[in-house]
Formats: C-alpha cells, structure tokens, sequence
C-alpha cells in the first residue's frame, strides 16, 4: 500500500505530475481527476471526472449555484455525484488517483467522508494536496503520506520517481 501526495504552488504542474506518473505505470488507475474549463482562453471554472467510469461534470463555475469560493462556485452535485462517488467506488483498481483535496473539494461533506474512507482502507493513493490547507483532513495526509513538492527544476523528474516508488 502506497501513499504519495504532490503539492506545490498554483499551476505549477502538479496535475501534470500526477498524470505523467499514472501514464507510465501498468496499472489500473480509478477516482478523480480536474481540469480548467476555458471559453476563449479565460478560466470560467473546473471539470471532475470520474477516471474510471468517464463520467464529467463541473466541479466549480463562475456562473452556477452553491458554497463561493473567491470567483467561482462549487457544484456539490457533482462533486458528490462524481467526485465523492468516484472514491467511494474506487474498489476494483490499483490506485486511487484524487487530484485534488484542496479547497473546493473540502466544501463537500460527502467528498471528504469519502477521502477518509479511502485513507481508513488498505488502497494506495496517489494524491494532489492544496499547500497551504489547514483542514484536518489535508493535514492528515501531510502526515500520512510521503508528501513530494512540484516545482520548476524537479516536475519534468517526479512522474518518473513517483513511477518507481508504485514499481
Ligand atoms: N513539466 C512541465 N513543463 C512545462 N509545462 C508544464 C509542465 N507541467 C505542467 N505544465 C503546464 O503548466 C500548466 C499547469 O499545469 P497543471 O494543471 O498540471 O498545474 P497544477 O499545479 O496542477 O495547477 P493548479 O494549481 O491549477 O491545480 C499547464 O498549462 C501545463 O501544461
């Protein structure tokens, strides 16, 4: 079992660090992953995903209903629908990828219940976790994981080292 969390400033590349890692092993890889949504460029909210299942939806928009979070709202729909669900159901797979536990995410009870749920069993994950989040549950991972920083010099090497540590 394996517990491994990328952190690092915004946009530096933790994302693409997490998925690099999962590319380059043979393995079967289930949870969430986010994403920009972009119109024209500009960042109008976030996309989760269900990895396994290829289910999408918004995790947080400029423009939809629910918890403010600077710009943007979050959608607990889909963060529970999706986001929760997806980890809940990460049973038949190697690696739980959750990317991100960070602050929209820990608006939903839902989502972190199911977080605990999968640090409480015996799964590996590989997780993204929001730097400067004091919630208990991000300074539970902090303290149960081998916790990897991402920045400039070393993001084009930790897909590979992480790559080694699941090997
Ligand atoms: N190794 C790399 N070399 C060059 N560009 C990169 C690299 N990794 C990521 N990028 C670019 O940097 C941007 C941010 O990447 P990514 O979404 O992985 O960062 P992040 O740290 O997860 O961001 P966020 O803080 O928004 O969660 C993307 O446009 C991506 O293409």
């Amino acid at each position: 079992m394996l517990r491994i969390a990328v952190t690092g400033k915004p946009g530096v590349g933790k994302s693409t660090v997490v998925a690099r890692a999962v590319e380059k092993l043979d393995l079967k890889a289930c949870g969430i992953r986010t994403a920009e949504i972009l119109v024209n460029g500009k960042r109008q909210g976030f996309s989760i995903e269900d990895i396994s299942a290829g289910r999408k939806g918004v995790l947080s928009h400029v423009r939809c209903s629910g918890p403010k979070l600077g710009k943007y709202h979050v959608n607990l729909a889909d963060l529970d629908g999706i986001g929760a669900e997806a980890i809940k159901n990460a049973i038949d797979c190697d690696v739980v990828v959750i990317d991100e536990v960070g602050p929209m995410e820990l608006k939903s009870e839902n989502f972190i219940r199911a977080v605990e749920g999968a640090l409480d069993s015996a799964r590996s994950i590989l997780a993204v976790l929001h730097r400067s989040s004091e919630h208990p549950l991000a300074q539970r991972i902090r303290k149960e994981f081998e916790v990897l920083t991402v920045d400039e010099d070393n993001r084009d090497d930790l897909p590979e080292r992480i790559a080694e540590i699941f090997r």
